[in-house]
């Protein structure tokens, strides 16, 4: 297939670039470069440097595009309690004209990266894709609407779309040389950040809140090798259908508190993780843990990697040979 990637310089579109140029499909890159990286872009890829916003430029009828995989967003939960307008004018507005640029280039497959944050505070775990969506967030609410825009989209338009709920991405692509993973700057996520910490790059973790209603009063996430997450993207593209949206949680279905991270981090690094309890971060979900039981019936997908010995052991190789080494 010939496809358009939005946010294909960052460290999730990235990999899923290399895995769909793998797979044979022809793929331009859209990225304004505002927080992904150069090094991230796959050498087969086409690279064009614009907004989504600016999509239609290059997502033109003549342009014979068979799908869209729309990854472009800001993803800060916290940043977008404080600068929600950012969020809204990004990720759906943007998403927005990109959904616009699609129908009139004649899309028939449309992939986008939703999030657990769309549900909030569950009211069930683990989440099936049927549960109450309240997001606590802006992030989360960002990505509802556009998920419910592509409900209609599938409706009103004939569009194949899927939406995939990611939970919390970890780990790194280590293949045939290459190197991914995950480097965001700011760094706010908490495995990258407690890596810093056992390299001796900060002096501790900061752990957001410890009165949260879970087993040890840290918030429990539910982590997801980003090869696994990456591969179920590839499944998505198969699986669209005209006038279908599919939606699809995408996690391991277990929880791990802040703390057992910081501890699976001190044991893959053999380095202490000091850790500080501060105040919650604004938004915070006390749990989030997926049920995927829809994306291994009606996909295939089995992870491969479920471990988050695994998943931090790569973020770990990751680090150390392309940050602290290149440093
Ligand atoms: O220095 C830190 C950083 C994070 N955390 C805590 O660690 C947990 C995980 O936080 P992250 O920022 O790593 O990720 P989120 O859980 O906020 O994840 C949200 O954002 C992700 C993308 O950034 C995904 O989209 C995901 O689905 C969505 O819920 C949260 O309890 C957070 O408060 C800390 O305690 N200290």
């Amino acid at each position: 297939m010939k496809l358009l990637v939005t946010g294909g310089a960052g460290y999730i579109g990235g990999i899923v670039t290399r895995m769909l140029v793998d797979a044979g499909h022809e793929v331009v890159v859209l990225d304004d470069l505002s927080t992904g990286h150069t090094e991230a872009l796959a050498p087969e890829a086409t690279f064009v440097n614009a907004r989504v916003h600016d999509a239609a430029q290059v997502l033109t009828p003549a342009a014979g595009f068979d799908g869209v995989l729309h990854f472009a967003a800001f993803i800060a939960a916290g940043e977008s309690m404080t600068r929600p307008e950012l969020y809204w004018e990004n990720n759906t507005v943007g998403s927005l004209a990109l959904i616009d640029a699609a129908r009139a280039a004649g899309v028939r497959r449309f992939v986008f990266s939703s999030t657990a944050a769309v549900y909030g505070n569950p009211t069930e775990l683990p989440i099936p894709e049927s549960a109450v969506k309240a997001p606590t967030n802006t992030y989360g609410a960002t990505k509802l609407a556009v998920d419910m825009a592509l409900t209609s989209e599938a409706i009103g338009h004939d569009l194949g779309a899927v939406s995939l709920r990611y939970f919390n991405v970890a780990g790194a692509y280590l293949r045939d040389g290459v190197q991914l993973g995950e480097r965001h700057d700011p760094e706010t996520h908490l495995i990258p950040i407690a890596l810093q910490v056992a390299a001796g790059r900060r002096e501790k973790l900061q752990i957001f809140g410890d009165d949260y209603p879970t087993a040890d009063g840290t918030c429990v996430r539910d982590y997801i090798h980003i090869e696994d997450l990456a591969r179920a993207h590839l499944l998505a593209l198969e699986a669209a259908r005209p006038g279908e949206h599919r939606i699809y949680n995408l996690g391991n279905g277990n929880g791990f508190s802040n703390r057992a991270v910081a501890e699976v981090v001190r044991e893959v690094t053999g380095r202490p993780v000091p850790v500080e309890i501060a105040p919650r971060r604004e938004g915070d979900p006390a749990e989030l843990v997926a049920s995927s039981d829809r994306a291994r019936t009606e996909l295939g997908w089995t992870p491969a990697k479920p471990t988050l010995h695994d998943m931090v052991g790569d973020a770990w190789a990751f680090y150390r040979s392309q940050i602290l080494e290149k440093a």
